[in-house]
């Protein structure tokens, strides 16, 4: 998988570019279809235009220039006049995988409702545990009554795991229990195991969907603006760094460091900043930063205590792990294979403490706090339950409809300005290929910037490297995403050895990945 030669493109005039998802005529021709039931549905009757128009398609970028191409856009979401599943026909199935995320019973409940609701579907089964569960472990029957308060939980009533994604076992549980629709809600390593699980299908040439619905409490799937859970992580993290201010604010010199997850974006950690104003420097893996000499960290926590008497440091967990490695050599994986990180919220507090206490003339009382799990575990926020169950309620849209094929990796484009949420179905290879990061050349870390007032680690020749990056992207950079970081951690490692310690990072390389300019 990973190649973007397997998805569906289609050209239009002005540079129009739709990546289309597959559909299950793709490889079982003669389908027969059924007038979709909605139509029948008295909550739905007084709806003026309920079904998406087939060709209707949403844009990638809601800005566009009015000289340039229209750009890539994704089929839009939502029910179709015809399904390709008669209600009695269904026999679906739904599987959590990866790490815990809020809002993962909200979704597992809307699935449940609209299939029975509105597809008159009720054959409908939890997979216990995550993939493994598919061979290992019994099935939940899920019935409207059953999940009717799960959202009001937190974690997932499935029961999730890492690892364990073995792929015929897992096509060969669904095929011997004659499921055909299959909901997979997890995150990348999920999506990636999902969209193996649908090329096996389509190779045996059975009739079932795989839907993915993407989890990343990190926000850092591509193409989505707003993962579920991202609100409620950012809300729940405001307790934790407040906590952090009080303790701070009370002692002589109080400094407060809050960890925040992220093992590879920033976006909590920046959002939570934003939302907070209490919090004196954001550090997020996107952003490196040094702490020894002039413009480093030290020398502004110095600043900031002699100014404030106190100061709160909010973390992501991604973030400085070059520093952390030049002084352990650990590296483990977890059971999907996810490398490990250190832990640099206790690092970094052990090296503010310790530079402190060299200093003498100034001590510190420094607090650290690390609610990852406390966050992890609440239930999802009034604004991502109706976020999951408009994510729910497409994906089971699609399934029913317009691609019961592939991962109908359904994702939404969040509109924010029109205050209106449009869904769109998008082909799992986009999701499996890239991360979404903080782009720190984006208006977004500029706000954070002149929020905290911190400095931005960059030194003189990291500007010039900048520059040099915009000439350079003029000329249309067609680097990939992956091929930069590559050559941007490489770069890294090479600095460690010939340095000792980081001393410039071309950050550019990372934004031409994302296609911004400057
Ligand atoms: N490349 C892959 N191919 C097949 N299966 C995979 C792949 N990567 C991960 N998986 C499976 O997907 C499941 C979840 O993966 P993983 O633990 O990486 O979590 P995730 O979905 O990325 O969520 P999180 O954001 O919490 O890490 C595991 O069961 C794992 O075995
Ligand atoms: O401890 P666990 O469950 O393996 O997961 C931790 C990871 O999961 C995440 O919360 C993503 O789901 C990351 O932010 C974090 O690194
Ligand atoms: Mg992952």
């Amino acid at each position: 998988m990973g190649s973007n030669s397997q998805m569906k493109i289609e050209k239009g005039d002005y540079g129009f570019v739709l990546e289309d998802v597959p559909h299950l005529s793709d490889y079982i021709p003669d389908l027969k279809t059924y007038p979709n039931p909605m139509r029948f549905n008295p909550a739905y009757s007084v709806v003026k235009q309920y079904f998406i128009d087939d060709d209707d398609t949403v844009p990638e970028k809601v800005v566009v220039n009015k000289n340039s191409s229209r750009g890539v856009h994704f089929r839009r979401a939502g029910p179709r006049q015809k399904v390709y599943f008669a209600a009695d026909e269904v026999h679906a199935c739904i599987v959590t995988c990866g790490g815990l995320c809020p809002g993962l019973n909200t979704v597992i409940r809307e699935i449940v409702c609209t299939l029975y609701h509105i597809y008159g579907a009720n054959r409908v089964l939890g997979i216990d545990g995550g993939y493994r569960g598919f061979y290992s472990k019994n099935t939940i029957p899920l019935t409207p009554r059953f999940v009717n308060d799960i959202h009001k939980r937190g974690g997932t009533i499935l029961g999730s795991s890492r690892g364990g994604h073995e792929k015929s076992k897992i096509v060969d549980s669904i095929q011997d229990r004659g499921i055909n629709q299959v909901y997979i809600i997890g995150g990348d390593g999920t999506q990636k195991g999902a969209a193996v699980i649908y090329e096996e299908i389509k190779r045996r040439g059975i009739k079932a969907v795989v839907a993915g619905i993407p989890k990343t409490i990190d926000n850092d799937i591509a193409v989505i603006d707003r993962s579920f859970g991202f609100d409620t992580a950012v809300e729940e993290a405001q307790n934790a760094i407040n906590a952090a201010h009080v303790e701070a604010e009370s002692a002589e010199n109080g400094v407060g460091v809050v960890k925040l997850m992220g093992r590879y974006s920033g976006f909590i950690a920046m959002y939570a900043t934003l939302a907070s104003r209490d919090v004196d420097l954001c550090l997020i893996p996107e952003s490196p930063f040094y702490l020894e000499g002039e413009g480093g960290l030290f020398e502004y926590v110095e600043k900031r205590l002699k100014e404030n008497g106190h100061m709160v440091i909010v973390v992501a967990e991604g973030a400085g792990q070059e520093l952390v490695a030049q002084s352990s050599s650990i590296t483990a994986k977890d059971a999907s294979g996810n490398k490990l990180l250190f832990d640099i919220g206790m690092w970094l507090s052990d090296k503010i403490k310790a530079h402190f206490a060299k200093k003498k003339s100034m001590p510190i009382t420094l607090k650290y706090i690390d609610p990852t799990y406390m966050i992890r575990a609440v239930p999802s926020n009034p604004a991502d339950n109706i976020y999951c169950t408009l994510l729910a309620q497409s994906c089971v849209h699609g399934a029913m409809a317009v691609t019961p094929a592939l991962l109908a990796g359904l994702c939404m484009v969040d509109k924010l300005i029109f205050r209106s949420v449009l869904m769109v179905f998008v082909d799992m290879q986009r999701i499996v290929d890239h991360h979404n990061t903080v782009v720190i050349t984006d208006r977004m870390w500029a706000r954070l910037l002149s929020s905290t007032n911190q400095p931005s680690f960059l030194r003189p020749k990291d500007m010039i490297e900048f520059q040099k990056a915009e000439e350079q992207h003029q000329q249309q950079q067609t680097t990939t995403f992956n091929q930069c970081v590559v050559g941007w951690r490489k770069q890294q490692r090479q600095q460690f050895r010939n340095k000792g310690r980081l001393q410039s990072v071309p950050m550019f390389k990372l934004q031409l990945a994302n296609g911004l300019t400057f």
